[in-house]
């Protein structure tokens, strides 16, 4: 399965950033011929205000298709359609009351939505240089665990951004037969430059699954009109743990052919999941 990560700095505004969006799928798809693309976290909206961030959020249609789309919606299904691309839409502010979901959302080559994450680890940290976050000031967490079959042979696990520091998810992922994991995210630069590979590769390496893991890149305004700086250096990484495609700074795209085989070969010649003795609990 050939697979793209688009890194993007968005800005606040969803329109804009859905006319970046389009031409670096537009560009990518022509250049690397993909059959999944993913998208970075909050591509749609990154910074801005409360009300910004709420502007930039829609409802989504119910599970059984009732219920209007949204542009962002509507956006992703219609590129996934004309493309006839796998796309996963990183993750868009999904409404729910006073409060939003932070939600990642697959669709076919079709254009139909194959699955719907919604971040279970919300970012509520003060950083070693001491700048605060408060996800769960806009965003209600999640609790329902994601895995989609996209091939006949590959199936995702879903995960976003800060989930990536909490392997009992990413067991549990493995547990329902996830081959590769999908994780957009939006790190800074600070948190990106101690962790951000370490803790890729590391889930890679214990689950033994394709880690596709697509970040934001460049400088937002927070809703306190600071600046904040996110990591970038989307990567896709092999199940023995080796990035084999990566981009820097700055918007772009890479792309690397994900393969069954590799999997189930070092899945056979070292059967962590059959030796686990401890089983690990969530609380
Ligand atoms: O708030 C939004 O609109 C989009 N969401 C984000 O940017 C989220 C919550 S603030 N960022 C992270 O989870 C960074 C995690 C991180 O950097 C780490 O784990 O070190």
């Amino acid at each position: 399965m050939r697979t793209t990560v688009i890194q993007m700095a968005p800005g606040a505004s969803a329109p804009e950033n859905m006319q970046h969006a389009r031409a670096l799928i537009t560009a990518a798809v022509r250049a690397d011929r993909p059959d999944l693309v993913i998208l970075p976290e909050m591509w749609s909206c990154l910074g801005g205000t409360r009300d910004m961030k709420f502007a930039a959020a829609e409802t989504l249609p119910g599970p059984d298709g009732m219920g209007e789309a949204g542009p962002l919606y509507s956006f992703l299904s219609g590129m996934a359609r004309t493309h006839g691309i796998i796309l996963h839409g990183g993750s868009i502010g999904e409404r729910h009351g006073d409060r939003l979901f932070n939600t990642s959302l697959v669709f076919d080559a079709h254009g139909h939505e194959r699955a719907r994450y919604r971040k279970i680890h919300l970012f509520d940290v003060t950083t070693p240089g001491g700048e605060g976050y408060r996800e769960s000031d806009t965003y209600e967490p999640g609790s329902d665990i994601v895995t989609v079959p996209l091939s006949a042979s590959m199936t995702a696990g879903l995960a976003i951004c800060y989930d990536i520091r909490f392997p009992a998810l990413f067991h549990a992922l493995r547990a329902r037969g996830a081959n590769m994991l999908l994780v957009p995210a939006a790190f800074t630069v600070e948190t990106g430059l101690a962790h951000w590979e370490t803790l890729l590769r590391a889930r890679a390496i214990e689950t033994q699954c394709w880690m596709v893991a697509c970040g934001t890149t460049g400088t937002h305004m927070d809703e306190n009109g600071q600046k904040r700086r996110t990591y970038g250096h989307s990567m896709i990484i092999d199940p023995w743990g080796t990035i084999v495609a990566q981009v820097s700074d700055g918007p772009g795209w890479s792309t690397a052919r994900l393969e069954r085989d590799v999997v189930e070969t070092i899945r056979g010649r070292m059967p962590v999941m059959a030796h686990h003795r401890l089983s690990i609990h969530t609380p």
